[in-house]
């Protein structure tokens, strides 16, 4: 999948070729390295990545709170490198909530959780107190606080303060929800209850949620779930129910690599190490996908003309093209269905 791929629909979140480098002392640290991404007006869809991958980076400068290096970020219709203080108040006001990490962060600690989520709307002055006072009961009674509404932060566990959380950030009614580590701080049962909150409220409210973490399962509770390798997106797993010739209803998750405009995809970790694949490495164009050898391979891999015979049996073409550096390297985008209980 590319990220130039179009809908028809904008984007409620497109970065095309985000860079970020960070300078300390004389030494630059490349954080983001040309990231594309591209969420679609009401998708649930995961970053995932391991520690200093670029994930908190992306999401300082997704929620305006930093400014990318090179490359262009939209969220909800705004500009990020261009739009101006006002707008970045408007935008981080209105067009985007935030669950964030830590509760301290989240939530005003003398409040209790009613008075948090109605903080929000009297804040921006939306709408008349009996308004503001309607649409609290209706996010108490989506988020289930019912039986907590009533108390502060520091009487509420770890899961329940993070579903006011995801409350207050909705109060407003954002176009985009962006949820950083909302699972860090939560044992395996809550995190399960917040990730499956989300996943309502943007069932049931259409709100494009992004949610960033070092959690991969994470991704059993969305559709889509992408990961973030140095800086890049580099794998997509997208997860569908499928029925089987009995009927039965089984869950099917595929991974896919990702392919930028200029064609570069960065080939799983566990191909390159398994084939031994570092440098530069042979391509061939079959009739149906792209092969790719270690270059070094004694044997240069043949183009079979399309609409060829069976793969044992190639025919004489042209001779394989070897790629100057990984970079230059468009390789095959490996999906691998598995069945998930
Ligand atoms: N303000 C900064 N100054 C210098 N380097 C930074 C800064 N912020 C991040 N980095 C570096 O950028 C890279 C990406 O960091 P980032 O925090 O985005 O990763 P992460 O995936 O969120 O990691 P973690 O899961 O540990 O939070 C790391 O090498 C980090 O050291």
């Amino acid at each position: 999948m590319t990220i130039e791929s179009t809908t028809g629909v904008d984007p409620h979140i497109l970065c095309v070729d985000l860079v970020r480098i960070f300078s300390t002392r004389g030494v630059e640290v490349q954080a983001l390295q040309g990231l594309n991404l591209r969420v679609q007006p009401g998708e649930i869809v995961a970053v995932i990545g391991a520690s200093g991958s670029g994930k908190s980076t992306l999401l300082s400068i997704l929620s305006g709170l930093d400014t990318p290096t090179a490359g262009s970020a939209r969220v909800a219709g705004h500009d990020l490198l261009t739009m101006g203080t006002r707008e970045r108040v408007r935008f981080q006001r209105s067009s985007v909530g935030f669950v964030w990490q830590q509760t301290s962060k989240n939530l005003f600690p003398y409040l209790t959780a009613a008075e948090n989520i109605e903080a929000v709307t009297a804040i921006a002055r939306s709408g008349s107190a009996r308004d503001r006072r309607r649409r609290t009961d209706e996010l108490v009674e989506l988020l289930e606080l019912g039986d907590i509404r009533h108390r502060r932060p520091d009487q509420l566990s770890g899961g329940q303060q993070q579903r006011v959380a995801i409350a207050v950030a909705i109060a407003n009614e954002p176009r985009v929800l962006l949820a950083d580590e909302p699972t860090g701080e939560l044992d395996e049962a809550s995190s399960v209850d917040v990730l499956e909150a989300l996943r309502s409220v943007n069932e049931l409210r259409g709100v494009t949620t992004l949610i960033v973490t070092h959690d991969p399962s994470v991704s059993s509770h969305v559709r889509r779930t992408v990961q973030i390798r140095d800086g890049r997106t580099s794998t997509e797993v997208l997860r569908s129910t499928r029925i089987a010739d009995d009927g039965s209803e089984h869950a099917v998750a595929e991974e896919f690599a990702v392919l930028d405009r200029v064609g570069r995809l960065q080939l799983p970790e566990n191909f390159t190490s398994e084939l031994g694949l570092r440098d530069r490495v042979r391509l061939a164009l079959e009739s149906d996908h792209v092969g790719v050898w270690p270059g070094e391979s004694a044997a240069p891999p043949r183009r079979r003309p399309r609409h060829a015979g069976p793969p044992e049996a190639p025919a004489a073409a042209s001779p394989p093209a070897a790629a100057q550096s990984p970079d230059d390297a468009p390789s095959p985008a490996p999906t691998s269905p598995k069945d998930t209980p």
